[in-house]
C-alpha cells in the first residue's frame, strides 16, 4: 500500500489551446476539462492504475465531489477536515506541449487542520510500503511541517518520500540529518535553489545533478530523484549515480510528470528491482505523463520502458 499525504489538493482545470497563448489577448476555448489533483493524489491515482492499493489523505468535506471523484477512481481516499474548499489550479497548454501553470495559495488552515492531517498519516504509515509527502503547503502552514513530520514519522517507522518546492523544501533541507526522507524528488530548479547551480545546467548536465544531489545523500537522505523533464532524470544513492533518458515524446502536458515519474521509482522498489530499473520505471512513468493531455495520469500499458536509456554516471563523491 502507498500513503499519501496531499495537505493542498487541487481541481486542476486544464484549457487546451489550438493556438499559441496571447497575453492580453481573448481566446476562445473548445473545451476546458476538469480532473482531482494534488501531487499525493497523482500518485495514488498512479498507484491504482498499476494495481498497488492506495491511501489518500486530503484535507477536504466527506461529501465533496473531489473525494467522491477519487473513491470512484478506486483510491481509499480519507478526507480530513478541511479549513475551505478544495482549490482551484489552472492549466493552458498550447500545441507545442507548452505548459502555463497558475496554482492558487489553498485555503488558509490553522495548526488544528494541519495536526489532523500529520495524525491521519502517523496511524497509517506503519502498514504502507511508502508514505509519500507532496506539494505544496496550504496558506497558513508554516515551512517546517514537512520536515516535522519526517521527523515524526521516523518514530513509527516505514519508508518516507518527500516531493516539495520552495519555502517547505528549504525547511526540509535546514533540517536534515533529522529531517532525512527515505527518497527526495527535486527537479533541477528545486534542486538548484539549495546547491546554489545554475538551474538550466543542472536540467542540462546530469553530472551536475548528480553532484548536486550528492550533497543531499551526504547528509542523509536515502536516494534522490532528480527530474530534469525533457532530459530525464538523475538517481543518485549511497552506492552510485545514473542518468536515464526518456523515449522519444510529443508532449502534451507537462502537467503530473513529475508525480509519476516518483510513482514509477516507487513501483520498481515494491517490485525489488535494481537501482536502474527503478530509475527507468521512473523516466517511463514521466515520459508517458508528458504524452497525456492536463492532469492525466498513465497506466502501465501506455509506458515505453525498452526505450529508456540509463548509463552510469561513475564516481559523483
Ligand atoms: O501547488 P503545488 O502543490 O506545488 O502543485 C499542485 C499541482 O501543480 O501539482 C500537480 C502536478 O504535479 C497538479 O495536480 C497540481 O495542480
Amino acid at each position: 500500500m502507498i500513503l499519501t499525504l496531499t495537505p493542498n489538493p487541487s481541481i486542476d482545470r486544464t484549457v487546451a489551446l489550438d493556438g499559441e497563448l496571447s497575453r492580453g489577448q481573448v481566446h476562445r476555448v473548445a473545451s476546458v476539462t476538469s480532473q482531482g489533483g494534488g501531487k499525493g493524489v497523482n500518485i495514488s491515482r498512479a498507484a491504482v492504475g498499476a494495481g498497488i492499493p492506495s491511501i489518500a489523505v486530503v484535507p477536504a468535506q466527506k461529501d465533496d465531489p473531489f473525494v467522491l471523484e477519487l473513491l470512484t477512481a478506486g483510491i481509499d481516499c480519507r478526507p480530513v477536515r478541511p479549513a475551505g474548499d478544495v482549490r482551484v489550479n489552472l492549466t493552458i497548454t498550447e500545441p507545442d506541449g507548452t505548459t502555463t501553470k497558475l496554482n492558487s495559495p489553498g485555503a488558509e488552515v490553522l495548526p488544528l487542520h494541519l495536526e489532523l492531517m500529520a495524525q491521519a498519516v502517523l496511524v497509517r504509515a506503519s502498514t504502507a510500503s511508502w508514505t509519500v509527502l507532496a506539494g505544496s503547503l496550504p496558506a497558513g502552514a508554516p515551512a517546517g511541517f514537512y520536515a516535522e513530520l519526517v521527523r515524526r514519522l521516523r518514530e513509527v517507522g516505514g519508508r518516507v518520500a518527500v516531493d516539495t518546492s520552495e519555502a517547505p523544501l528549504q525547511a526540509l533541507v535546514d533540517g536534515l540529518p533529522g529531517s532525512a526522507p527515505d527518497l527526495m524528488k527535486p527537479n533541477g530548479e528545486e534542486l538548484a535553489s539549495f546547491t546554489g547551480g545554475d538551474p538550466e545546467t543542472l536540467e542540462s548536465d546530469p553530472v551536475a545533478t548528480a553532484a548536486a544531489a550528492r550533497q543531499l545523500i551526504d547528509r542523509g537522505v536515502g536516494a534522490v530523484l532528480a527530474t530534469l523533464g525533457g532530459n530525464g532524470a538523475v538517481l543518485v544513492t549511497a552506492e552510485g549515480a545514473w542518468h536515464a533518458t526518456p523515449p522519444p515524446t510529443t508532449v502534451v502536458s507537462t502537467v503530473g510528470a513529475g508525480d509519476s515519474s516518483l510513482f514509477g521509482y516507487l513501483l520498481g522498489d515494491i517490485r525489488g528491482l535494481a537501482a536502474p530499473d527503478r530509475l527507468a520505471l521512473a523516466v517511463a512513468y514521466g515520459s508517458a505523463a508528458a504524452g497525456l493531455p492536463g492532469t492525466t495520469i498513465p497506466q502501465p500499458s501506455q509506458l515505453r520502458t525498452e526505450l529508456v536509456g540509463v548509463t552510469a554516471l561513475g564516481d559523483t563523491s
